[in-house]
């Protein structure tokens, strides 16, 4: 077993808002796929935030393979899908991916970039600027990018957020697929199925706090999974 990520107590107040995120603490393994779950507002997309330290967090440590969290983290060893898409919207997919390819030195060749777009059939628009993709596009790509460099932890907030059920199952190939080769992947939905089927391991997030955490071998079903959430959310 070897931890890859590890958060202690980590904890977030935004001065405009009630909303605090209240002293969050787990683990995460090499290989191991995390679902998060928790009703609209819930704090996962803040705690997102604070591990890929797009958010300043006021309190709490997170470490990466038992080291502290610096700048070496952030550029090379995690990747994060997020709603907020950052890269340029009037370059085409192409001119995007040889941009990042050039800024994080990778060595990766131009037959693995179009296998890459072809399993998310986004091989016909590579040369379409991002801004005339559609939504469901625009999320492949993202993805794509957040996977580039291969980061051994990934943040995916809802993922599969705009996907047609057959780039669904190509999106979750994919996850496996980073799971198989180490990476700890910590991935939000609200499609209870799509946690079901993918993570060893679940945490409940409620009201900014770590409610609950569910493993694979508490032999918990989808079912329990909606009557946990519906009990949470109307406590
Ligand atoms: N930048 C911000 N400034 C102030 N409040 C914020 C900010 N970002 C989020 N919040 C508040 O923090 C709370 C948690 O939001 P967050 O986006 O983390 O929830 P979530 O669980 O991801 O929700 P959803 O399922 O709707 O995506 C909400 O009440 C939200 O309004």
């Amino acid at each position: 077993m070897t931890i890859l990520l590890d958060c202690q107590n980590i904890g977030k107040k935004y001065d405009n808002s009630d909303f605090e995120l209240k002293k969050i603490s787990f683990q995460g393994e090499a290989g191991e796929i995390i679902g998060l779950i928790g009703q609209n507002g819930a704090g996962k997309t803040t705690l997102f935030n604070l591990i890929s330290n797009l958010t300043p967090r006021d309190s709490g440590e997170i470490f990466y393979c038992g080291e502290p969290v610096g700048t070496s983290f952030y550029r090379n060893d995690i990747g994060y899908l997020s709603d907020q898409f950052s890269l340029y919207s009037f370059l085409t997919i192409k001119e995007n991916l040889d941009f990042v390819i050039k800024v994080r030195h990778l060595a990766i060749s131009r037959e693995e970039i179009d296998d890459l777009l072809s399993d998310f059939n986004l091989l016909d628009a590579k040369y379409k600027a991002i801004n005339q993709l559609s939504k469901g596009m625009k999320q492949k790509f993202n993805f794509i990018i957040s996977i580039l460099h291969r980061p051994r932890v990934l943040l995916l907030d809802e993922p599969f957020d705009g996907l047609d059920p057959q780039q669904i199952r190509a999106m979750q190939e994919w996850i496996r697929r980073l799971a198989a080769e180490g990476t700890c992947i910590l991935l939000s939905s609200h499609i209870l199925d799509f946690i079901d089927q993918l993570c060893h391991r679940i945490l409940f997030i409620k009201k900014g706090q770590l409610a609950q955490v569910i493993s694979q071998v508490d032999g918990k079903t989808k079912k329990d999974l909606e009557l946990l959430f519906n009990d949470e959310v109307s406590n």
